[in-house]
């Protein structure tokens, strides 16, 4: 049967997570997780709550490690480096909830994201002054750049506290972006934003991944996900149930069935 979408075969994977285990004491919240993204994919990562969509997400961006099973950004397994490491290997994450600094500035927050400046060592700053204004120059005018592509450049110098539920999750995708991530891991990007935001952070994930940036998609919004996503994958119980082309997908009965085991529960 010919593939309806951009299965992983058909691109060279970026990012594979093989066999991935994570138990909280007796529970197995990833239970023998495995998914491959093909360069320059977008897949949405569906599934009922506590399915372990977030677990899995934590695992593949560092702040959790794997009880078992490996994980390769190119032929790299990161599966036991640190977070900052795999931030500057090009994986970058957004969270379901961002929580930015709310008394620095926005355009502070989102400088926050710059990685591995030379002024962040008290010697560099020392030793090689210039270098430094440089470097914090130039990340200053990717900032302003990113709060321009996120449509926040208004509120560059408003503390973060006024920006709305929305607007923090354009943040978050300004901070991470600094860090210019060739794969990027969003965790339910539309959950709480209101409509005409929402069509915003639809258009600017499209425009990333046409840059060329893989996106993998948690996402509750089926409408978000069947707009932008060409494959989805389904977790439940922490494992890999089914997985194609949204509307194959949301057709299936033991997909329906997962949901379902959610409401009854
Ligand atoms: N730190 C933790 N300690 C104990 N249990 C946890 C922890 N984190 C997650 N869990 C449990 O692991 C399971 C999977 O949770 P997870 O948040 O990964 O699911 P999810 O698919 O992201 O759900 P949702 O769609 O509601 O965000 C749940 O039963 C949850 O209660």
């Amino acid at each position: 049967m010919p593939a309806a979408f951009p299965s992983s075969s058909d691109t060279a994977p970026i990012l594979e997570a093989r066999g991935l285990v994570r138990a909280f004491g007796g529970l197995r919240a990833v239970d023998g997780m495995s998914l491959v993204l093909g360069r320059g994919e977008m897949v949405g990562l569906i599934g009922p709550n506590g399915a372990g969509k977030t677990t899995f997400f934590n695992l593949l961006a560092g702040s959790l490690v794997p009880d078992s099973g490996a994980i390769m950004l190119g032929n790299r397994d990161i599966a036991r480096e640190r977070p900052e490491k795999r931030i500057g290997a090009g994986l970058g994450r957004t969270f379901q909830i961002p929580k930015p600094f709310r008394e620095m500035t926005v355009l502070e927050n989102v400088l926050t994201g710059a990685q591995g400046q030379s002024g962040e060592g008290i010697l560099a700053n020392f030793l090689s002054p210039s270098r430094v204004r440089v470097e914090e120059h130039r990340a200053a005018e990717r900032a302003r750049e990113l709060l321009d592509f996120v449509r926040l450049s208004h509120l560059t110098h408003e503390p973060a506290a006024v920006l709305s539920g929305g607007q923090r999750k354009l943040l978050e995708l300004a901070r991470v972006l600094m860090a210019d991530p060739s794969v990027l891991l969003l965790d339910e990007p539309a959950a709480g934003v209101n409509p005409a935001l929402l069509e915003l952070i639809i258009d600017r994930v499209r425009l990333l991944n046409a840059q060329g940036r893989t996106v993998l998609l948690i996402e509750h919004n089926m409408d978000m996900v069947s707009r932008l996503c060409e494959r989805v994958v389904v977790m439940a119980e922490g494992s890999l149930l089914a997985e194609g082309a949204p509307a194959q997908v949301l057709a299936r009965k033991d997909v329906a069935e997962a949901y379902l085991g959610q409401v009854a529960a």
